[in-house]
């Protein structure tokens, strides 16, 4: 597991945020939320029903005079226990289990019976527990979810509702959602299409959103949009829980994604609204036609930018470079997908603002893309044999993954020539195809390179381009290495320890939440994500970067996620896009920090009339 790594300078980052907005009073300020300083619960439920509702459920920890109100005395073993009694028992049930999946099928059962027991083991054990709940084991849970399938958890929104999304948002029991990560499970992580098993992605996600992002665990709602599947093996098994029929497409599958956000906008019209797993050029599509007209985001094509520019401009202060000095890298990006392209558009737009190229054209100049064919270079240099199909592939690509064609290459050429042509600075690798840095690709970058900046991106570690081994042996210890899963750290055969980094939007994802919803932001805008990725970039201190630690450690989420949600909350007042209004005097720091949830029991009380 990754060590605990200092993180002295987050509160330096916060204090920054120290200001007053001296914005007027209002009934709905965000720092008077009557939920912050609850001391009671008021709950309409008792009995076995309190006790089997995850939200409310104490385990054995309900006091004696709660189990008189509540009537489920006697329902209970007689001993009251305290939390840190029960997270013993839970931490020594789980550390008996054998597999990253049986731990995973555990701790769901416990999400399932007490979400405040979960967040607190959760929290307390994030390094160690973020691989299970998160990549990459989720990533196996999705593969095999209709085998390991339990109990329901969020909304599922099929072929078969179209005409009733309006009437089934009621069904959700909660009026106040927050967050809602939504995924149409046609490109889980790095796996593919795997239709309504993608589910366990929307609850890892927002597991993550409580955890470190502090969003409270009843204003979460992890969706599927089941609009069928083209995995064929899914499809012959008779335990899938999804539709039995191929994916819609084209005008069917925009007028059921559409019917689905007008249905939850007009429930939920304040909730964030993060896309997943959406397949090129869908992802792309859903995020063009709604990002201005609801609180939206795309976490693959956005907040996985975020992260890896924060990634990139930090390996340039570990190189003893300037950050704000972007646009002198040489940028290979692997990967012409949702995250591929969204990852370079984000670095696009910083070397934008950072004012040091003439034009957008110069900066996509400084970046090289392949896809699964090689570069997306000139055809008419191309030495390979012009076929049909090699011109489907140039008229299929669109306006954004033009952009980044380069007219002096040709077509198609491989990453081990473009390597030695380029001499690139910076190797991304988005494919979700394990091995496609090869040896040969990464010893010719470093035969230039004192510092070879290889990020092999996709997730889960069985996809990513290579492993954190194989950067270190190629490179002699030399790479600065960032990957979308969790490596441990390497040591070479001569003692040297090699740091690696997870840069995953992880990282970036709970604090865009966080600031966006205590901004109320009406939309989120893409200074949120560079501001996002700058924050990120000044986390680590300048011994870390030294050893080529880019970020904090994963233990360090929550610091994370409040450092980037003050940021954005700033963004949002600055930009005139945040609708909750500040008290007089009131620091938004606090208010960002306040307003984080903390796992722990409250006192309950029944109340026939409490909802
Ligand atoms: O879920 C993750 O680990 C990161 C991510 O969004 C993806 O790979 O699609
Ligand atoms: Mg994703």
């Amino acid at each position: 597991m990754l060590a605990t790594r200092n993180i002295s300078r987050l509160s330096n980052l916060v204090k920054f945020s120290r200001r007053n907005y001296g914005l007027p009073a209002s009934a709905i300020g965000v720092g008077s939320d009557p939920r912050k300083d609850k001391t009671v619960q008021l709950t309409p439920l008792r009995g076995v029903n309190i006790i089997h509702d995850p939200l409310l459920s104490k385990g054995t920890a309900f006091s004696i005079a709660e189990r008189e109100r509540l009537s489920i005395r006697g329902l209970v073993p007689p001993r009251c226990q305290e939390m840190d009694k029960q997270l013993l028992r839970i931490k020594r049930n789980l550390d008996a289990l054998e597999t990253p999946l049986a731990k995973f099928v555990f701790l769901s059962a416990l999400q399932d019976r007490n979400e405040i027991l979960f967040y607190k083991l959760l929290i307390n054990y994030l390094d160690e527990l973020s691989g299970i709940i998160y990549t990459p084991t989720v990533g196996e849970a999705c593969l095999m979810s209709h085998s390991i399938y339990r109990r329901s958890r969020g909304m599922y929104f099929s072929s078969q509702d179209r005409g009733a999304m309006s009437a089934m948002v009621h069904n959700w029991p909660h009026d106040e959602v927050d967050v809602i990560v939504v995924t149409d499970g046609s490109r889980v992580l790095g796996l593919g299409d795997l239709g309504a098993n993608g589910m366990q992605i929307p609850i890892g996600k927002l597991s993550l959103y409580v955890a470190a992002g502090g969003i409270r665990p009843r204003s979460v709602l992890p969706v599927v949009l089941d609009v069928g599947t083209n995995n064929e093996s899914l499809l012959n098994d008779p335990l899938y829980l999804g539709m039995g029929h191929p994916r819609l497409d084209g005008e069917d599958y925009y007028t059921f994604v559409d019917e689905w956000v007008t249905a939850v906008h007009s429930r939920w019209p304040n909730a964030l609204i993060q896309f997943e797993d959406f397949k090129y050029p869908h992802a792309y599509n859903l995020l063009n036609k709604y990002r201005e007209k609801i609180t939206c985001f795309n976490d693959d094509i956005q907040s996985t930018s975020a992260i890896t520019l924060a990634g990139i401009l930090a390996s340039l202060k570990a190189r003893n470079l300037s950050p704000t000095d972007l646009n002198q890298e040489r940028i290979i990006c692997v990967g012409a997908g949702s995250a591929g392209v969204g990852v370079c558009e984000g670095i696009v737009d910083a070397m934008v603002a950072q004012g040091k190229v003439k034009s957008r054209e110069e900066a996509y100049s400084r970046i090289w893309m392949l896809d699964q064919d090689g570069l997306l270079g000139n055809p008419a240099l191309s030495t390979v044999d012009s076929t049909a199909a090699f011109d489907e592939r140039h008229q299929n690509f669109d306006e954004r993954q033009r952009c980044y064609i380069k007219s002096d290459l040709s077509d198609r050429l491989s990453l081990e020539d473009l390597i030695e042509k380029v001499k690139p600075t910076v190797l991304l690798g988005l494919t979700g195809v394990p091995g496609v840095f090869s040896e040969k690709a990464i010893r010719t970058m470093a035969k230039y390179q004192e510092k070879p900046i290889v990020f092999p991106l996709s997730n889960p570690d069985t996809r990513a381009e290579c492993t954190a081994e194989q950067a270190f042996k190629w490179t002699e210890g030399r790479a600065i290495f960032a990957s979308g899963s969790p490596f441990a750290d390497v040591t070479l055969p001569n003692g040297k320890v090699c740091k690696t980094n997870q840069c995953n939007n992880s990282y970036s994802f709970p604090g865009l939440g966080l600031g966006i919803t205590v901004s109320r932001a009406r939309t989120v805008t893409p200074n949120m994500f560079l501001e996002t990725a700058n924050t990120i970039a000044d986390l680590a201190s300048p011994a870390q970067l030294k050893e080529g630690v880019l970020f904090p450690g994963v233990s360090h989420l929550r610091e994370v996620a409040l450092a980037v949600g003050t940021r954005v909350c700033e963004v949002a007042y600055e930009e005139n896009v945040a609708t909750a209004v500040l008290q007089p005097g009131e620091i938004l720091s606090d208010v960002v920090q306040n307003s984080m949830f903390v796992p722990e029991y409250i006192p309950l009380v029944h109340s026939p009339n409490a909802h």
